[in-house]
């Protein structure tokens, strides 16, 4: 995590689990779908970008969702999401590799598993269209190197968005050679979220990456707060999974849609 911050214990537990957890029998081998296409297909037809998160629960969620996450994902690609980002860590989140697979089979846009992969056979866990590589727990003893679990990724075929919070790690990302760079609002030091943190990061990321602002998008007027400081698309779990309420009272298609219809300029 770099220096001597502080790590919220959630955190801590979330990379202690993390650290422990293998690969599986064999190397995975993906035809991934294309995530810049399907950004590309969801402007051309009026939709924002959106990744919508199966999250069904997290350390900041209030709550947990236990419908069918299939179900739960077809409605996020009927409210008009362009891909799926699908937790697979099981301890703190509620996912798991098993359901990655169920939903990417169910639907047909790309898939993104969202996980704390810290070493190359983490790689091997599950088959994805996209794989996520967070800055900040990289190039640390005990992990691998950026820029050699980006090559691993993409020698098996995955897409790989690569996670930042700041300047300098937009710029260790870009260094590595990532092409799809996520900035996350939520600082994983002390999980509070800021919308200001895109707009501070956004502006240093070179022409040609692809750009995707990450949590804390909680309503239209976020999406295009978001658009307007430069994001190509937008990752939203907890807004579209209303952790806190009722099953009956939760309309995950009506909360995708209300994102994905949402009005923006993009910068
Ligand atoms: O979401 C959490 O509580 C969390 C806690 C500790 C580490 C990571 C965490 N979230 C990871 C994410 O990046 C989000 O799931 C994702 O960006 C969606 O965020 P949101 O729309 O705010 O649910």
């Amino acid at each position: 995590m770099g220096d001597s911050e502080e790590i919220a214990p959630a955190v801590e537990s979330i990379l202690a689990t993390a650290r422990e957890r293998g690969g599986a029998d064999g190397r995975v081998d993906v035809e991934p779908r294309s995530l810049t296409d399907a950004f590309a297909d969801a402007e051309a037809d009026g939709r924002v970008p959106v990744i919508a998160e199966v999250k069904p629960t997290s350390p900041t969620a209030v709550g947990e969702r236990t419908e069918d996450p299939v179900a739960l994902a077809e409605q996020m690609v009927e409210g008009g999401a362009a891909a799926l980002s699908v937790l697979t860590e099981p301890e703190h989140f509620g996912g798991s590799a098993a359901t990655l697979a169920r939903i990417r089979e169910a639907v047909d846009v790309p898939v993104l598993r969202k996980d704390f992969v810290l070493h190359e056979e983490q790689l091997d866990v599950v088959e994805a269209d996209v794989i996520l590589l967070i800055v900040r727990f990289l190039d640390e003893p005990g992990t691998g190197d950026l820029a050699d679990l980006l090559s691993a990724a993409r020698e098996r075929g995955f897409q790989v968005l690569v996670e930042t919070h700041t300047a300098d790690e937009l710029a260790r990302a870009v260094e590595a050679g990532a092409e799809i760079v996520g900035v996350n609002n939520r600082d994983l030091a002390k999980l509070a979220v800021d919308l200001d943190t895109f707009e501070r990061v956004a502006p240093d990321a070179p022409e040609g990456v692809t750009l995707v602002a990450e949590s804390g998008i909680q309503s239209p007027a976020d999406v295009a707060r978001m658009r307007r400081a430069g994001a190509d698309a937008l990752l939203v779990g907890s807004a579209i999974m209303d952790h806190g309420a009722p099953a009956e009272e939760t309309d995950v298609t009506a909360n995708t849609r209300r994102l994905t219809t949402a009005t923006t300029t993009h910068e």
